[in-house]
């Protein structure tokens, strides 16, 4: 008997979307300061590589640039529209996460040009999005829904969060690893429990992070238990370590023999020629990011962790390891500053 366990059954085929977020995880990575002519140009790049959905946001989603998230150099709404303006085949998204964006951005981002909205709520938290996915789906969008940091619950309830996204018009529901921290089996375990649980009433989506640098063959293991869509970014620009490349997912997907409409040598060229030499300072492996995949820190958090770290004189790894020993999620960001203060004050914090 054989004992070789196959991850892609190769009697069946098996095809996924790439949606692109260089411009919207990647804005985290360039502190939000992409500007109009960097967008049209990345969009051309990713339109003509084949990328089924292009997300143009900034990286906290609609309405991010504000005193606590970072200010963007110019208006998210003309950078979707400018997107807008450049893509011939591709879908322009935004990401909104229910509270910061509301349902006025929404209809601005509608009115400018996206096609999809992607929904961001914690991952025990997805009945903030019932409305917006309801009102989403009047406007006409496509929708689709992220479950943030969904190593932090077990798959069965993180198919209970997916069943609410769905109920409420959501057509693709993400298993979101936002802190890079989920391993191979993990990813499987939790796609098979939304795909089960969600049937032919949505699809399933995989976002991947690098911070353990299991992103691409996550992903893989996402697309064998049946989830379609799957993100990507330029030379991995996101948050934190940064996201799965999308043009390593375009040439791996290739070699395995997983379909996507993304043509391998195009995408080289737009990650080489036309996102590298916009990258001031790549996402890396190293020793603050991997600390938040080994932990299970919310890849946002570095920046903030950084400027507090400058500030109180503490590691910036001892205050994003403390981060997640408090389990601070999403949209806690300020706490950062309290966990550095406590470290300065010579304590283990809390
Ligand atoms: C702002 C939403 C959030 O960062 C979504 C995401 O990309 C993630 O959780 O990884
Ligand atoms: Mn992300």
């Amino acid at each position: 008997m054989s004992t070789q366990k196959y991850t892609l059954d190769p009697n069946k085929t098996y095809a996924t979307k790439i949606i692109d977020t260089t411009l919207r995880d990647g804005s985290h990575a360039v502190r939000h300061q992409f500007t109009i002519e960097q967008v049209k140009d990345v969009t051309r790049a990713l339109d003509e590589a084949g990328v089924d959905i292009i997300e143009v946001t900034h990286g906290d989603g609609l309405a991010g640039s504000s005193f606590n998230y970072g200010f963007s150099k110019v208006n998210e709404m003309d950078l979707i529209e400018a997107a807008k303006g450049e893509a011939k085949h591709a879908k322009i998204a935004a990401l909104m996460l229910p509270g910061l964006g509301t349902l006025h951005e929404l209809r601005e981002a509608k009115e400018r040009g996206i096609d999809v909205i992607r929904i961001a709520t914690h991952c025990t938290e997805a009945d903030v999005s019932i409305q917006h996915f309801q009102e989403a789906r009047n406007m006409g969008l496509e929708t689709a829904g992220f479950l943030m940091l969904s190593h932090m619950i077990e798959p069965a309830e993180l198919a209970k969060q997916a069943r609410i996204m769905a109920d409420a018009g959501c057509q693709a529901v993400y298993v979101v690893d936002s802190a890079g921290a989920m391993i191979l089996d993990q990813v499987g375990v939790r796609v098979r429990a939304l795909k089960d649980e969600l049937g032919d009433d949505a699809e399933v989506g995989f976002h991947g992070h690098q911070n353990m640098s299991f992103g691409v063959a996550n992903s893989v293991y996402a697309v064998a238990e049946g989830a379609t869509w799957i993100d990507g970014s330029l030379r991995g620009l996101g948050a934190g370590a940064g996201n799965s490349p999308t043009e390593v997912l375009a040439a791996a997907f290739e070699r395995l023999g997983i379909k996507t409409n993304v043509d391998t040598v195009k995408i080289l060229a737009a990650a080489e020629d036309v996102a590298a030499p916009i990258i001031p300072r790549q996402p890396i492996m190293d020793r603050a990011s991997i600390i938040q995949g080994k932990v299970g820190v919310y890849n946002s958090f570095l920046f903030h962790a950084e400027r507090a770290a400058e500030r109180y004189g503490v590691p910036v790894q001892d205050i994003l390891e403390e981060a997640g020993r408090r389990g601070y999620v999403g949209g806690q960001e300020d706490m950062l500053i309290d966990v550095a203060v406590s470290l300065a004050a010579g304590g283990s914090a809390a």
